[in-house]
């Protein structure tokens, strides 16, 4: 097991290896969770939303959550930064860590949390600030950085974003200026700035254009380097298509959220055990 203590300035401890004993996508690598959930519950104020989540996600993976409207996909997300609590009267109850800490622990701060662990909504959302503020957005609030520096994280995050090309010579201008797929790959660029290690990507694609969500699916292929990626998606092909792992969610008869099977997405896919599974992604109901 993992410590639980944080260094002096209550940063997360470095992710160290341990085996998960589930079969990796990519042979010969070794699978370290990033996130482990265990027994999640997460309620609404009195109205429980999702029961007992355990699943692990895996670092330098991409994890798909799937499942029927309604289900509970960003909900189980937002429980993974703490974004679900700015959201009025929510009640958490089972274990989130990562690399492992819990992430509910006392002593965590959320906000610290969000830096390593960024999100991405579902409509592009950037500030009306210019291209170059919103990706300095927040390396300003962790702290003062020199021009230089902060030039050179502005561009290196519009470069891992796959935007630089594009923008390198109106960083000043507005980004409402910039195309909705721009806007989304602005708006990863702004979570990236920060150097986050696993990435939370609510349905990213389902306002954009064909072009634009293979540009973004190109993207996830090369962040997923660097990084752990968990996206919801309603597109089962673009499920089957970027993810290594997936997780369908269904609701039970008293319409709340489950985990109903994880897995390789392959799997998942093509021999899935529960029949819900085989029935939703061959789109006989949801
Ligand atoms: N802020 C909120 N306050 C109260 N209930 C909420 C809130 N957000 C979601 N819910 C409820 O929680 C349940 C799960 O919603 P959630 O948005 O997580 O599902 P979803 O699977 O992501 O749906 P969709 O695919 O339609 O986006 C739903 O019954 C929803 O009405």
């Amino acid at each position: 097991m993992q410590s639980n203590s944080k260094d002096s300035r209550g940063n997360f401890p470095a992710p160290t290896a341990q085996t998960s004993g589930i079969p990796t996508a990519t042979s010969n690598d070794e699978l370290i969770p990033a996130l482990r959930v265990k027994n999640l519950r997460f309620y609404y104020g009195s109205q429980k939303a999702l029961e007992g989540i355990s699943m692990d996600i895996y670092r330098n993976q991409i994890t798909a959550i799937i499942g029927p409207s309604g289900c509970g996909k960003s909900t189980f997300i937002k429980a993974l930064n703490r974004i679900g609590e700015l959201e009025g009267k929510v009640r958490v109850e089972g274990t989130v860590t990562f690399f492992g800490q819990n992430i509910y622990g006392r002593r965590v701060n959320p906000n610290r949390l969000r830096r390593h662990i960024g999100m991405v909504f579902q409509k592009p959302n950037p500030f009306a600030r210019s291209i170059y503020d919103n990706v300095a957005y927040g390396v300003r609030l962790m702290g003062r950085r020199s021009k230089a520096q902060l030039d050179e994280i502005v561009e290196s995050a519009l470069r891992s974003a796959a935007l630089w090309d594009e923008v390198k010579d109106k960083l000043h201008q507005s980004a409402y200026g910039l195309s909705g797929g721009q806007q989304q790959r602005l708006c990863i660029a702004r979570a990236l700035a920060v150097k986050p290690k696993v990435l939370l990507m609510d349905e990213p694609c389902s306002a954009l254009d064909p072009i634009a969500t293979m540009r973004i699916e190109e993207l996830l292929q090369t962040l997923r380097q660097e990084l752990t990626i968990v996206i919801v998606t309603h597109n089962m092909q673009q499920a089957s298509r970027i993810s290594d792992y997936t997780a369908f969610f269904s609701t039970d008869e008293s319409r709340i959220g489950q985990l109903v099977e994880f897995g390789l997405t392959p799997k998942i896919f093509t021999e899935a055990i529960q029949e819900r599974t085989r029935d939703y992604v061959a789109g006989r109901f949801g």
